[in-house]
């Protein structure tokens, strides 16, 4: 298998709080393929964002990466800071928040901000800039790119908006794009539209992407391969259709069962017991096992070994068990 674009192995991110330190991240590793998109789904909290964020150094301090390394087309870039992560993200990682108008100056023209975003990472003049941004429009499906170049964000409905963005992340050609919760803030007919844009862009164009949702149907409809975070750490990685449809972490199970797309046809959606732990709460062992119907002292006790690709963080992974 090619080199990955993105490898992020051991990443712990740690705070200090009044209550001691905290760990939203703890030992997370994985890849992602050129043309690859990886989910990261979790319950709110599980660490998604924060993860997504020490990956492009947006980390709020006092969040600080304190153990692991992040590599990106087989440089290592967990270290970075300033200019350099700048420039990294504007050229080799591309954005997509789930509020667009953060992503958009309001004060500039999107032709204007496509066509300095291009200019500062791509080596090309203003006239071909210019023509790149209406092609990078049209592409991302707005009617009339022409003229459309000289409105501003506020004259864009919400998903419009975000298909000016997907453009923006897009036009200086990086090789990964993060995606938080893309299409959280749009109408659900819109989500699905945005959601196959960003499939079929990145496809065409090899590029990475780690999409970040809390939403099961996202994920489903969107990525090839998953990784489900509880309480800042992995509880399992692997072919999406394989974790769905035969989930081995007794959460993903349940996860997967309280979800509308596992309940059709069932009048109540299954509901996992009790909530996840706060992070200075975290127990020993096992950070699910006190929801776990199949705890036993071990998981209490013993903390599971991390995982990698197809397999669960579980002493007692589920077997054949099926979903859907
Ligand atoms: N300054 C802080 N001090 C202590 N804990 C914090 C701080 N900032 C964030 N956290 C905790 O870090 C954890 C991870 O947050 P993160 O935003 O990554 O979760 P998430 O999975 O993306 O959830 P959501 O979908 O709600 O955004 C949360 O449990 C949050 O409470």
């Amino acid at each position: 298998m090619a080199d990955p674009v993105l490898s992020i192995r051991d990443l712990s991110v740690e705070i200090p709080t009044r209550h001691g330190i905290v760990r939203p991240v703890d030992g997370v590793s994985y890849d992602i393929q050129a043309g690859e998109i990886l989910g990261i789904v979790g319950e709110s909290g599980a660490g998604k964002s924060m993860a997504g964020n020490a990956v492009i150094g947006l980390l709020t301090p006092p969040a600080h990466i304190s153990k692991g390394e992040i590599w990106l087309n087989g440089q290592r870039i967990d270290h970075l800071k300033g200019d350099a992560m700048r420039r990294l993200r504007g050229k080799e990682i591309g954005m997509v928040f789930q509020d667009p108008l953060t992503s958009l100056n309001p004060l500039l023209r999107i032709g204007d901000q496509l066509t300095e975003t291009m200019l500062t990472h791509l080596p090309i003049g203003r006239a071909e800039a210019e023509k790149r941004a209406v092609a990078a429009l049209e592409e991302v499906g707005i009617p009339g790119a022409a003229e459309r170049v000289n409105s501003y964000p506020h004259e864009f409905s919400g998903g419009m908006r975000q298909r000016v963005v997907i453009a923006l992340a897009l036009c200086a050609e990086p090789s990964l794009i993060i995606a938080d919760e893309p299409t959280t803030a749009l109408d659900v007919s819109v989500q699905a539209q945005i959601i196959a844009l960003l499939r079929r862009l990145c496809r065409d164009r090899g590029t990475a992407v780690m999409l970040i949702t809390h939403d099961m149907g996202v994920i489903a409809e969107a990525t090839d391969r998953v990784a489900v975070m509880y309480a800042g750490r992995l509880a399992e990685l692997g072919p999406v259709r394989d974790v769905l449809t035969h989930p081995q972490h007794p959460y993903t199970h349940g996860l997967m069962a309280s979800t509308p797309l596992a309940s059709q046809g069932k009048s109540r959606l299954h509901q996992i017991p009790g909530a996840m732990p706060r992070l200075d709460a975290v127990p020993d062992g096992c950070a699910f096992n006190p929801r776990c119907p199949y705890a036993t002292e071990k998981c209490r006790q013993a903390p599971v070994p991390r995982v990698s690709n197809g397999q669960a963080a579980c002493w007692y992974p589920l077997v054949d068990e099926k979903v859907i």
